[in-house]
């Protein structure tokens, strides 16, 4: 499976035995190992002969250092040495200004201390993943899926409309707005303008507001000063100030709280930002790419969102179509992943029969590319010497498009085995939502990325 819970190799730099021993705990779920230094020279070496999965580098892991020079110049080391290497930088005393540089710098991401565990497990999880999808694209022989952004496949006429729109929108800094179902593509197309934009050689800075809490989104967005609320110990840098000289990339727009949507417009006309508890604003120069599952219809009901917010984001709007409305795009995008996953798997690239041909061809596909992508995975992985049949496939039924108030709660019988009883409330509740990854995962409890993981897990 393409995104198991557990990483190889993380490299933890900083000068305080407390905080490696906190990480060290921290992370030893996520990681089989984790090794720790404080010295730069022990640091590089043990990126050049191990590479890690994930560095996490203290800014200011000299002792007593408040200025992150160190951090700084340490993290520029190890990018000399490994332009791949994936960094997570900790930000602390120096302010904001260190996150800012580190990402300009080539950092993947940063959290600053104090930290949330959650939180901290969630960026080094991101990270990590990150570096898996590199490294399996670079063995395959494709670009990266993230970073430099991986291809759009599709020629169907809506897709051709889809690759002019970005090829004509990219190099201007208009906000671009990106509307499709879940799965459709929306973060490939994101990538891809950021890609071809003339801030290529910046940093695209994402927020999913699908994944944060609510209340966290002031905080994640424009960032905080220290004492600014209760457990606000010290300053946090938001994303739209780390995105500065860049793009921002505002996944699941829809899920911004009304309460927000004039600060960001805010935000976006004066070009400054003012982090939460600060009294002066910090000028940004950002270039936003929206995307969201909802439809036009609901983005242009002002009591969901704010129309003078909707037309500072949607200077050009770019709508993928689900995959259903455009099936001849399918057997591009099966053949593109048969030998992206033969590759990756280290097997030849299976044939599919007729039948499974037409199995794939006239699938509903509510779960859009990302099932298509899961399902051809799975086929490659399964296969044997003989041609994929439909019954290989598992192809999840199709969904029936039914209003969520007509969904009644199944009897339960009496399967109480876990793993098919959490298949099943993953099934159901993605039905019953119409496939609305955000929606289905609140209702499960779980975080968009946990689904998305179950759903992987469980074929879906
Ligand atoms: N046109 C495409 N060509 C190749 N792969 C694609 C295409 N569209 C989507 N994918 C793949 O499908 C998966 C989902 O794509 P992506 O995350 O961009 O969708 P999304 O619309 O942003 O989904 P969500 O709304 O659930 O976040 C990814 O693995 C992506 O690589």
């Amino acid at each position: 499976m393409t995104t198991g819970d557990r990483f190889g190799l993380c490299l933890v730099v900083d000068d305080d035995e407390d905080v490696l021993m906190a990480v060290r705990l921290l992370l030893r779920g996520l990681f089989d190992e984790v090794v720790t230094c404080v010295a730069p020279a022990e640091a590089l070496s043990v990126a050049i002969g191990r590479k890690p999965d994930v560095v996490l580098l203290d800014a200011n892991f000299a002792r007593g250092a408040t200025d992150a020079k160190e951090g700084l110049q340490l993290l520029d080391q190890l990018l000399a040495v490994d332009g791949d290497l994936i960094v997570v930088m900790i930000t602390a005393h120096a302010g904001v200004n260190v996150a800012v540089e580190a990402m300009k710098r080539g950092a993947a991401d940063f959290i600053s201390k104090p930290w949330a565990n959650e939180r901290l497990l969630a960026t080094v999880r991101t990270a990590a993943a990150l570096n898996r999808s590199r490294r399996r694209a670079g063995a395959a022989g494709v670009r990266p899926a993230l970073g430099s952004g991986s291809d759009l496949i599709g020629g169907s006429a809506a897709m051709m409309r889809v690759h002019s729109l970005i090829a004509r929108a990219a190099p201007t800094d208009a906000n671009v707005l990106v509307l499709g179902e879940n799965g459709t593509g929306k973060e490939l197309v994101a990538r891809a303008l950021h890609r071809q934009s003339r801030r290529a050689d910046r940093a695209m800075v994402t927020l999913d507001l699908g994944a944060v809490a609510t209340e966290l989104i002031d905080s994640e967005l424009f960032g905080h000063v220290r004492g600014a609320f209760t457990g606000a110990k010290g300053d946090r840098v938001g994303r739209i100030q780390a995105a500065d000289g860049g793009t921002l990339f505002l996944d699941e727009i829809g899920n911004l709280p009304l309460h927000l949507q004039p600060k960001l417009l805010t935000a976006l006309e004066q070009r400054h930002v003012t982090p939460v508890g600060a009294n002066r604003p910090v000028p940004v120069d950002i270039r936003v790419i929206a995307a969201t599952n909802l439809s036009a219809a609901a983005l242009r009901d002002s009591r969901q969102f704010r129309q003078d917010l909707l037309f500072r984001l949607n200077t050009v709007e770019i709508e993928l179509p689900p995959l259903r409305e455009r099936r001849e795009d399918v057997p591009a995008l099966i053949d593109h992943y048969l030998d992206l996953y033969a590759a990756r798997y280290g097997r030849p690239r299976p044939a599919l029969s007729l039948a499974a041909q037409a199995a794939l061809a006239g699938h509903d596909w509510p779960g859009n590319v990302r099932a298509l992508r899961h399902a051809i995975e799975r086929a490659v992985i399964l296969a044997g010497d003989t041609p994929i049949e439909p019954g290989d496939l598992s192809l999840a039924a199709p969904a029936p498009r039914i209003a969520p108030e007509a969904v009644v709660t199944p009897a339960r019988d009496a399967d109480l085995n876990l793993d098919r009883a959490e298949r099943r409330l993953v099934e159901e509740s993605l039905k019953k939502h119409g496939y609305n990854i955000s929606a289905a995962a609140a209702e499960l409890g779980l975080s968009r990325a946990a689904l998305y993981r179950r759903m992987e897990k469980h074929g879906l």
